[in-house]
């Protein structure tokens, strides 16, 4: 399902407000509400509404668990840490519990810090595939999503839920989350905004399959939905009634 809003502030409320329903749904079918949050620029204003009257008090923040889609290999106060974004934006300002937040450590070295994330995603959701409440992903202008680059060895990952990863020019590593966690989701979350995202939007929504080039085109639940939730400038290529 693809959703248009005139404009980011907009398409931020209506994030915003999905987040805190479906925060109150899972919290009332299974006591508790597992999100993986999107790194990035898009989702900033979301996390902020969601720190803020009235939605603050409309979400169960004592039954949240928090992880994250991807991180940077940097310390957590670096600008660059997705951790430390969602943090100042959201989670330093809200009474969600220190042990319900899950970081990716960007400060161990890259392997480590995979491994000690997928060992905090087994401890939480137990052997079996993590099955999150809500996950949410941004889209790069090059196809990515969390830090699922185009031609990446992370992309054929079947067995393991996190991956080490590097953009291609960028000197830093990362750590990601893999095709085969995202895909167990019952709701996926894609926020895609502005009019550098068009062209790669309309590619990846409207041309036939090529994961490698486009890695947003991996994440198809098998038993979830997907939404996308776009802005007017991102969604301007797109083919009327998509
Ligand atoms: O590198 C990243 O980029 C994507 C997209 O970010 P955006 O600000 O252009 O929406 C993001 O989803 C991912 O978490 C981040 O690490």
């Amino acid at each position: 399902m693809i959703e248009v809003f005139p404009d980011q502030e907009s398409l931020s409320r209506a994030t915003a407000e999905l987040f805190a329903a479906e925060a109150g749904r899972a919290e009332a079918a299974h006591g508790r509400f597992a999100v993986l949050l999107a790194g990035g620029e898009t989702p900033r204003r979301t996390y902020e509404l969601l720190a803020e009257e009235p939605l603050r008090h409309r979400v169960p923040w004592g039954r949240v668990h928090i992880f994250w889609g991807d991180e940077r290999c940097v310390p957590p106060e670096d600008p660059r840490s997705n951790v430390r974004m969602a943090r100042r934006a959201l989670l330093d300002r809200v009474p969600v519990p220190a042990g319900q937040i899950h970081p990716i450590a960007g400060d161990l070295p890259p392997r480590q810090a995979a491994a000690a994330y997928e060992a905090a995603l087994r401890a939480f959701f137990g052997p079996e595939l993590p099955r999150f409440d809500l996950v949410l992903l941004g889209l790069g202008a090059d196809g990515h999503t969390a830090s699922l680059f185009p031609c990446s060895l992370a992309l054929d990952e079947r067995e393991r839920w996190t991956a080490v990863t590097q953009r291609a020019n960028e000197e830093i590593k990362r750590i990601t989350v893999t095709a085969p966690l995202l895909n167990r989701a019952a709701l996926v979350v894609f926020l895609v905004t502005g009019a550098e995202k068009a062209a790669v939007l309309q590619e990846v929504l409207e041309s036939s399959p090529e994961p490698h080039r486009h890695p947003a085109q991996l994440v198809k639940p098998a038993h979830g939905a997907v939404r996308w939730l776009v802005d007017r400038a991102a969604a301007r290529l797109l083919r009327p009634g998509l």
